[in-house]
């Protein structure tokens, strides 16, 4: 057999506190670190996207620390952000794109970072800037967009990096393709995405980041929009107020004062039953959302798979399996392994299996 060339991949996964970085020789990771950012550090930047200079330096700076030498990467992967919809696969980072996330044009989110970063360093050496499935891969079919109010389209923001590594991974597994099955995959971290994945397109999932689905560790959720109506002209709220409410001091923030699932778990052996009722209805809220998708894909469900940091709460998982495990069998597959995933997409396109995409300034939309 002819051996597999050898490629070497700097990996880069920007979060909002820290930046998590690997070197990967193929599939195999060779080093991985998570490099954290002191608050009050970050604190001196107006913008997440002028942090980028100082993240940077604190890659190379560790790189060079650990004795590694960048001259012999093949590829630069970064961590795609809010951009225009686009299908998923993997992008290289060109100058719309670059554009794109130095405008912030869908928002600010720390993977914004990720292409910019990955072009930093990736340019200075000749070799490819590359991205991988950006939360705005959008696969959403027709129906899937309509809100209820034309004024409003309905927006596919999700944990894509992992959904479909996950997919991918359980696929294999079952020695099928992931185009050929149909699976509810369900993200459980600091914000909570559940996709329904038919042949290999994420054909409809909740919003993760602007208010739709189970409400999360820090996020509100789907909620009960005259309320939400009447508290936005209540004069009691800065519209930044608010929105940090639905995104960062939601869920179990705002129930708990925690977004630490472990410590909710201690609050309820300690026989909080507040903490109890909440906890409860997170995972009720999650089965609900699954039991949602099982409809998008008409019941034919090959697996349903349970992954992100929650999934690593067994009696957690156990609320959610007893509500749905008469859809499909459940996967469990805790954690996330966003670097892996990163490495994997560059890899498909250095080895010739997946050509890289070209993001354009009207993104490149799946044909639905
Ligand atoms: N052993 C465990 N048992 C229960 N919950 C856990 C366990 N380990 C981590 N968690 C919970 O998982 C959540 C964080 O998940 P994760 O690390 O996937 O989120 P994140 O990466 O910060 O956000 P996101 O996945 O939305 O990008 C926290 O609420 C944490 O307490
Ligand atoms: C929902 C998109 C990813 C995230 O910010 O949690």
């Amino acid at each position: 057999m002819v051996p597999l060339k050898e490629h070497r991949l700097l990996v880069i996964n920007p979060g909002s506190t820290s930046t998590k970085i690997g070197i990967f020789d193929n599939e195999r990771a060779v080093f991985e670190k998570t490099i954290r950012h002191d608050s009050d550090c970050l604190a001196l930047f107006e913008q997440i996207i002028d942090q980028y200079t100082f993240r940077k330096q604190t890659i190379l700076e560790t790189l060079d620390h650990e004795g590694i030498n960048i001259s012999r990467l093949n590829a630069v992967v970064g961590r795609g952000g809010l951009l225009r919809p686009i299908e998923g696969g993997t992008y290289h980072v060109n100058e719309t794109m670059l554009a794109d996330l130095r405008e912030g044009y869908a928002g600010e989110h720390a993977s914004n970072l990720g292409g910019i970063l990955a072009f930093e360093i990736a340019s200075g050496l000749n070799i490819p800037a590359l991205i991988v499935d950006p939360v705005v891969v959008d696969e959403l079919q027709p129906v899937a967009r309509i809100s209820g109010i034309p004024d409003i389209e309905r927006k596919s923001i999700f944990h894509a990096l992992n959904q479909k590594a996950v997919a991918r991974r359980v696929a294999a597994q079952l020695g099928r393709s992931y185009h050929d099955l149909n699976l509810i995959v369900t993200h459980m971290g600091g914000g909570i995405t559940v996709g329904a994945h038919e042949l290999g397109k994420v054909i409809d999932v909740n919003n993760g980041l602007h208010g739709e689905g189970p409400f999360s560790p820090e996020r509100a959720g789907t909620v009960p929009i005259g309320e939400l109506v009447e508290l936005c002209f209540s004069g009691e709220y800065y519209a930044e107020e608010l929105l940090k409410k639905l995104v960062g001091q939601g869920g179990l923030v705002g129930y708990l004062g925690t977004n630490d699932a472990v410590k909710v778990e201690e609050m309820i052996a300690g026989g909080n039953e507040q903490a109890k009722l909440i906890y409860d209805a997170m995972a009720y809220q999650v089965a609900k959302e699954i039991g949602a998708q099982s409809t998008v894909l008409g019941g034919k469900v090959d697996a349903i798979i349970i992954t992100g940091g929650l999934a690593y709460g067994k009696e957690f998982v156990k609320k959610i399996m007893e509500r749905v495990e008469w859809i499909a069998d459940v996967i469990v597959q805790p954690g996330e392994n966003e670097l892996q995933a990163l490495a994997e997409g560059g890899l498909r396109v250095l080895r010739g299996e997946e050509q890289a995409k070209e993001y354009g300034a009207t993104g490149v939309l799946s044909p639905n």
